[in-house]
This record gives C-alpha cells, structure tokens and sequence, in this order.
C-alpha cells in the first residue's frame, strides 16, 4: 500500500496548540455550524460526503478537531473496497469523523458486493461525544449501519461479544482511542475470538504522532516473542501504563474521565500470526503520521 508523500498545505486544520484541543465545548459548537448552514437539508441531509466536508470546514475555519481526517481516511477506505467487511468495529468515535467516513465505505462496499446490510460500530466513552455523533450519523442517512456505542471500550467490546452482536468475530478495526488501550482492546478481542486467522485486517492510527511503540511491538512480534511476554505478563511484570508513552498522551483523558483502568494482565492469543506494516501520511494539520495495517494471517498451535 503506497505511503503519502506530501500533504497540501491548504487543506490544513487549525493548529492544535499546546493546551487545550477538545472537550471545550467546539463539539457541540461543530453540531451548531452544521445545522445552522442553510444547505443542511438540500446539500448535507443524507450526504456522507458533503457532512464530512462541512466538518474538515469547520476544523480549518474555526477550531481543531481530533479527526483522522482526509488522507489518513483513505487508506482505510481503500482497505474497506478491498475487504468489504461485514462487521467493523471503531474504537474512538469522538464527532463521528471517521465513523461516517468508514460507515459510508463499508456500507457502500458490501451494496456494490450484493452482500447483506454490514454492521458498523463506534465505541465512545465520553456521552456527549457520542450524542454528537448519532446527530452527525442521523443527519448522513448511516442509521441502518452504524449503532453507537457509549462506554469504555474494553467493556463494550465484552457487551457487544455477549449479547452475540459480534458472532462471528470482527472483519475490520480501527483502533483510535486512548493509545495505551490498543494493546489491551486487542488482547481482549483476541480473547474472545473476536480476530479471525485469514479474515480479520486491524487499521492503527497515530502510530507516528504521538506515537505507540507497546502497540508496534505486539503486533510486529512473532508468535514465540509473543508467548515469552505473555509468561513474563504471567509471572507479574509490566504494570500499569507503559513509560514509553509521552506524559500528555497517558494522561489525555484524565480531566474527564479520571484515571485510565487498563487491564495489562491481559495475554491475549499469543498463538495468532500476524503481518503488519506501515502506511506513512498525515495528519489533518499537516504532521507526519501513519496508520499501521495489520493482517491475522493464522494461528500456531502449541
Ligand atoms: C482521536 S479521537 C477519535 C477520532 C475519530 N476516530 C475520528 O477520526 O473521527 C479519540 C476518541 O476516543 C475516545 N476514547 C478515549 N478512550 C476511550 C475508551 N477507552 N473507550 C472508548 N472511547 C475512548 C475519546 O473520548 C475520543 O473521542
């Protein structure tokens, strides 16, 4: 898959700045610009497209938002025409950015496969995030697709498994939330057979910026690298947050929702093979930034 090697300045969101960047209140100031815009019902109404353009719109006129964005986007929408996925699973919804996006692809993907109706799910902690959400999913005409999801992800993810909404396991994820988490929410997946040998494709973003070297490792390790660290794991080592993840990234989410509960003890299915590599791009401001494609191509028995 060919990396991006250049990003159009023009396109660039607002700077981030170095205090705050979300949960000041422009998510509910993004639902204000869209549905105040006289075009809402003749141009945004039913229109995936032209709501994700309102909202790149509003993130580089107004205030940033925390959304993949256009070019990162299109290499999981390019995996999306390739795999069709059936069920798809997005850890970190925030305004719905990526969930619109990649709910229009999947649900496009499996109509011009002849396939049923494909499930989309967008997993949010934060309940005004959420709410956001729906309203932009609503307005885009998604409903039939895409269900969100309000809660922790670990434990969504255990729900949505026990009410044998996942049957099956999951064809696609996109992983996006709290970045120590993607280790632990993949082991959990694993664990509850959620990842298929042969089927399922794991989409990771921020690899570069802000980075997630725990993640990398795991999903690049071989199988007995991977069983040595479960034993480790096994045996009490590697607790809490690992130190390799800058200050502002472990505590991002700290104002609001305390401090992360992350189950590190989790060993996951060390047996799954895995092949994975990294689609360099950009993130909507402009920096550098990768998406890292992750293919379970097997499992080794012992
Ligand atoms: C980078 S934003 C997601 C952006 C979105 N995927 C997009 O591209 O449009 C990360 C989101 O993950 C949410 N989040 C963080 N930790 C979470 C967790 N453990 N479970 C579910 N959501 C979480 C945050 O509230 C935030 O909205």
């Amino acid at each position: 898959m060919p990396s991006a090697s250049s990003f159009e300045q023009a396109k660039a969101y607002a700077a981030k700045g170095e205090g705050t960047f979300f949960d000041d209140g422009r998510e509910i100031e993004l639902l204000h610009y869209i549905h105040s815009r006289p075009d809402v019902d003749s141009t945004l109404r039913n229109n995936p497209a032209a709501i994700l353009s309102a909202i790149d719109t509003y993130a580089r006129t107004k205030k940033y938002l925390m959304n993949v964005g256009e070019d990162k986007g299109r290499i999981v929408t390019d995996l999306i025409a390739q795999q069709t996925p059936q069920t798809m699973l997005e850890l970190g919804g925030y305004v719905g950015y990526s969930c619109i996006l990649f709910g229009a692809a999947v649900k496009q993907a499996a109509r011009a496969a002849g396939h049923p109706t494909p499930r989309y799910y967008s997993l949010e902690r934060n309940p005004e995030f959420a709410a956001v959400i729906m309203c932009l999913v609503a307005l885009a005409g998604l409903d039939d697709v895409v269900t969100v999801v309000v809660g922790s992800s670990d434990a969504s993810i255990a729900r949505l498994h026990t009410e044998g909404r996942l049957a099956g396991g999951v064809d696609m994820m996109f992983l996006d939330h709290y970045k120590p988490a993607y280790t632990t929410d993949l082991k959990l997946c694993e664990q509850l057979g959620l990842i298929v040998p042969g089927r399922t494709v794991l989409c990771a973003d921020n690899v570069i910026t802000p980075g997630n070297p725990p993640y990398l490792e795991y999903v690049r390790s071989t199988v007995a690298e991977k069983r040595a660290t479960a034993q480790k794991i096994a045996d009490g080592e590697g607790n809490g947050v690992d130190a390799r993840f800058a200050d502002r990234t472990a505590k991002q989410y700290l104002k609001r929702e305390g401090e992360a509960k992350l189950d590190v003890t989790r060993q996951g299915k060390p047996g799954l093979v895995y092949e994975s590599q990294l689609v360099e791009s950009f993130e909507p401001s402009g920096e550098r930034d990768g998406v890292e494609v992750t293919r379970c191509i097997g499992e080794e028995q012992i």
